[in-house]
Formats: structure tokens, C-alpha cells, sequence
């Protein structure tokens, strides 16, 4: 991907970060076009979720910084870069348990709600007025990622694939540029990783969400993605498209022991 100030939405410049002696991620260079998919893979421990961990704010990079639609966030605080367009998903799904799905979304909603806090305390019409806005958007994107049905219902009492389904509506729901998305298939059949997908492909076609991912599972890797970044050791040992990763030297040694996922 060529790196290029004006048209990428995000460049991580050569960032790294120490853990005391451990370089767990070194001088990644990731630079995303607007609405692309792009998957960052690696064996278990390459640095892929501390790199997720730096772009959204988590960790500061030791090193480097982080370009997000033309601003510099590195340093930022998480809920500021998500204000800024960044949202993501978790490894581990991490719903409100004793929350209805619509609640869930609202929750999220709320970090555009827009008013002040005394505004919020008396119910003053115009914080009033933003709620009731606030839960028609959320029952409309409930509606989208066909969900809607159970607006009502338990979230984590979802179906397994539907409640990842939530949380990528939970992320929609701040109304980002882009979404970072741990592991999305983790723990999916086959039919329920196709569907992903599918649904992944729909919403950045429909919204224009750039998409970043990790994923182990290799047939949604390939399927989905347009680049491919590879990390191993916190090194960047290879990125290119699907089939050049498929067929470089260093990538297949990289996962030797699971050759047989990425061919
Ligand atoms: N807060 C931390 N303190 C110390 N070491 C850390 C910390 N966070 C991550 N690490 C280490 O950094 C390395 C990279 O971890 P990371 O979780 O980013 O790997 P990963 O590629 O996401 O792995 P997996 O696929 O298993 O999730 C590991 O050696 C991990 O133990």
C-alpha cells in the first residue's frame, strides 16, 4: 500500500513498544486506505492485540507515532480517540451481561450524546430530545445488522455468533471511521465465520468503515482482507495481498505447526 499523507486514514509511523525487556511490537508501519479490510495476523504472541492496544490509546508506543485522519493521536487517551473515529471490538466478548441488547447499544451511543451534565441531570429538554433521537438511531442500526428482533432480549443470552454481531453494533454505534475488530470469528463453525464475512464486508460496502482485523482463522483472513500485515516476534516479517502472503517463504515458517491454515 503506498504510504501517502493525504489518502491514508491511518499510518502507524514506525511505532514500537517495550515491555521491560521484551520488544513486544518494533517499528510497524501500517498505513490503511480509507474503506479498506486489512488483517493483521501472526502466531500467538507476535504483538498483534499490544499493536490494537497503541492505536486505540491502551498503551503509549515507546517509539513512533500514530496518524489518524490527518491528526497526530498518539499519546491520546482511549475514549478521545474513540471520539475521533477509532472503535473496537475484544479477543473475549465483553457485553453487560444483565443489559438488554438495545441497552448495549445505547451504552455506546452515549459517548456522542452531546450535552452537559447539568443538562443530564435536570432533563432539560434539548438533552431530552437527544436521547429519544439516540434510541431511534440505535433501534435503526439494531435494524441493520439485523438484530432488531431482540432489541429486548438478554444480550448475552444471544446465540454465540450473534452476540459478536452485537458487539460490532456496539462499535458501529459510536459512529466511527474505523473499526478495530479482535479476533471476530474466534470460536465460530464454519457457517457462522462465512456469515461474519459476509456481514463485515456488507457494512464497510454500506457505512465505509475501514476495517482492521485480527483473525486466526485463515479462510476468513483470506477471504475478507485486501492487505495483509504479518507479525512475528513484534517484527513485521511480510505484508501484502492474500496471495502473496500465502506463498511467502518467511510467512509459512513463521506458522510452521499450522501450515495447513494458511494454505
Ligand atoms: N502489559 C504487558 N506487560 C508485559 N508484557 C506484555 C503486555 N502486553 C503484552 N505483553 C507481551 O507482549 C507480547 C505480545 O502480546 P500480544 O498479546 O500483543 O500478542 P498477540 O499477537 O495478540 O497474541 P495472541 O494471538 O495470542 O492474542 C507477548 O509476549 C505478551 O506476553
Amino acid at each position: 500500500m503506498a504510504k501517502n499523507q493525504q489518502t491514508n486514514l491511518l499510518e502507524t509511523d514506525h511505532i514500537s513498544i517495550q515491555f521491560g525487556g521484551l520488544k513486544a511490537v518494533s517499528d510497524l508501519a501500517l498505513n490503511i486506505a480509507p474503506k479498506k479490510i486489512v488483517g493483521l495476523i501472526g502466531p500467538n504472541g507476535a504483538g498483534k492485540t499490544t499493536a490494537f492496544n497503541m492505536i486505540t490509546g491502551v498503551y503509549r508506543p515507546t517509539s513512533g507515532k500514530i496518524m489518524f485522519d490527518g491528526h497526530d493521536i498518539t499519546g491520546l487517551k482511549p475514549n478521545q480517540i474513540t471520539a475521533m473515529g477509532i472503535a473496537r471490538t475484544f479477543q473475549n466478548i465483553r457485553l453487560f451481561s444483565s443489559m438488554t441488547v438495545l441497552e448495549n447499544v445505547l451504552l455506546s451511543k452515549h459517548v456522542r450524546l452531546q450535552a452537559n451534565p447539568l443538562e443530564a441531570i435536570f432533563g432539560l429538554p434539548r438533552y431530552t430530545k437527544a436521547r429519544k433521537r439516540h434510541y431511534e438511531e440505535c433501534m435503526e442500526l439494531l435494524e441493520q445488522v439485523q438484530l432488531a428482533d431482540l432489541a429486548h432480549e438478554n444480550a448475552t443470552s444471544l446465540p454465540y455468533g450473534k452476540q459478536r454481531r452485537l458487539e460490532i453494533a456496539r462499535a458501529m454505534a459510536t459512529q466511527p471511521k474505523m473499526i478495530l475488530l479482535d479476533e471476530p470469528a474466534a470460536g465460530m463453525n464454519p457457517q457462522e465465520s462465512l456469515e461474519l464475512m459476509e456481514f463485515i464486508a456488507r457494512i464497510r460496502d454500506q457505512f465505509g468503515f475501514t476495517i482492521l482485523m485480527i483473525e486466526h482463522h485463515m479462510e476468513v483472513v483470506m477471504g475478507i482482507c485486501e492487505h495483509i500485515l504479518v507479525l512475528d516476534h513484534g517484527e513485521t516479517i511480510a505484508q501484502g495481498t492474500p496471495t502473496e502472503i500465502q506463498n511467502n517463504q518467511q510467512v509459512i515458517e513463521a506458522y510452521l505447526g499450522a501450515v495447513d491454515e494458511i494454505a
